[in-house]
């Protein structure tokens, strides 16, 4: 498979590396905008740009017939927009704010867990998620999708950072070091705590992940999830 990564830092050089090792080339490593992209080359697309950045580079993609599996967070205002202008050109994507299988699986649970918390209101849900300093949104797209998960399967009705409320999810961003991930949901008492919490070790799951939706998605038209990918019901 040929790919082209729009974004080359510590994901897109992570990615070249395991799709190297999985006998795939890199034939465009995009960082600037007025960089030349010979879209002709491409079987592939994978984003993990700026949240400025990531629209142009999956819509242009789209309009050059190019499918496209982005990781880039931080830009889901447009993301309605963005799925309109794959439809149209009849392109490929797949959007998740965290490709590892580990998140992928902790996603289900957060939203069973939720189910069996949903009528019990002696208990107050929180969310925290700990980041590298160079992080550039809060919070991250992977408490996004977790407070999301609650807020389907629960009375909960929105998500806030740092400000609770009866209906309002507690997201709590916390910027330090070099922590490539780590997100915790608590369901808090006056008697007990339960909590879920996932941690990422370094960014090769992250990687692995986009390089298995890449190879999944040839040959396929429309929009996709990892739960396609991964088969998780
Ligand atoms: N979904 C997932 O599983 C994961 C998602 N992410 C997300 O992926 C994104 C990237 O993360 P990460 O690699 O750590 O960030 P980095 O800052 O290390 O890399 C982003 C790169 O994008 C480049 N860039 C800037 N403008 C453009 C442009 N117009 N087109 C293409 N590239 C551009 C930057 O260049 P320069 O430095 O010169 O500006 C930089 O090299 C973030 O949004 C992050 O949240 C991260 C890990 C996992
Ligand atoms: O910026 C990061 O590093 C990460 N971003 C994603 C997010 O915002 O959820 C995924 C992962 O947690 C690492």
């Amino acid at each position: 498979m040929k790919i082209g990564l729009f974004g080359y830092g510590k994901m897109g050089r992570m990615i070249e590396q395991i799709a190297q090792d999985r006998g795939h080339s890199i034939v465009a490593k995009i960082d600037d905008p007025s960089q030349e992209v010979d879209y002709s080359s491409m079987d592939v697309a994978i984003d993990f740009s700026t949240p400025e950045a990531a629209f142009d580079n999956i819509t242009n993609c789209f309009k050059s017939n190019v499918p496209v599996i982005s990781g880039t967070t931080g830009w889901l205002d447009r993301f309605e927009e963005a799925i309109k202008i794959c439809e149209e050109h009849k392109s490929a994507f797949i959007y998740a704010s965290n490709f590892s299988l580990g998140v992928n699986i902790f996603f289900e649970l957060n939203k069973h867990l939720a189910k069996m918390m949903g009528e019990l209101n002696q208990y107050k849900v929180s969310m925290e998620e700990i980041h590298h300093t160079q992080k550039l949104d809060a919070p991250s797209g992977t408490a996004i999708t977790l407070a999301e998960g609650i807020i389907e399967n629960t009375s909960y009705q929105d998500w806030k950072l740092d400000e609770s409320g009866d209906k309002t999810i507690s997201i709590k961003s916390v910027r330090e070091g070099m922590v490539p991930g780590t997100h915790s949901i608590a369901y808090k008492s006056s008697v007990d705590t339960i909590e879920i919490k996932h941690e990422a070790h370094n960014r090769e799951g992250f990687a692995l992940g986009a390089v298995i939706a890449s190879e999944w998605i040839q040959g396929k038209t429309g929009v996709f999830s990892m739960k396609d990918v991964l088969n998780l019901s």
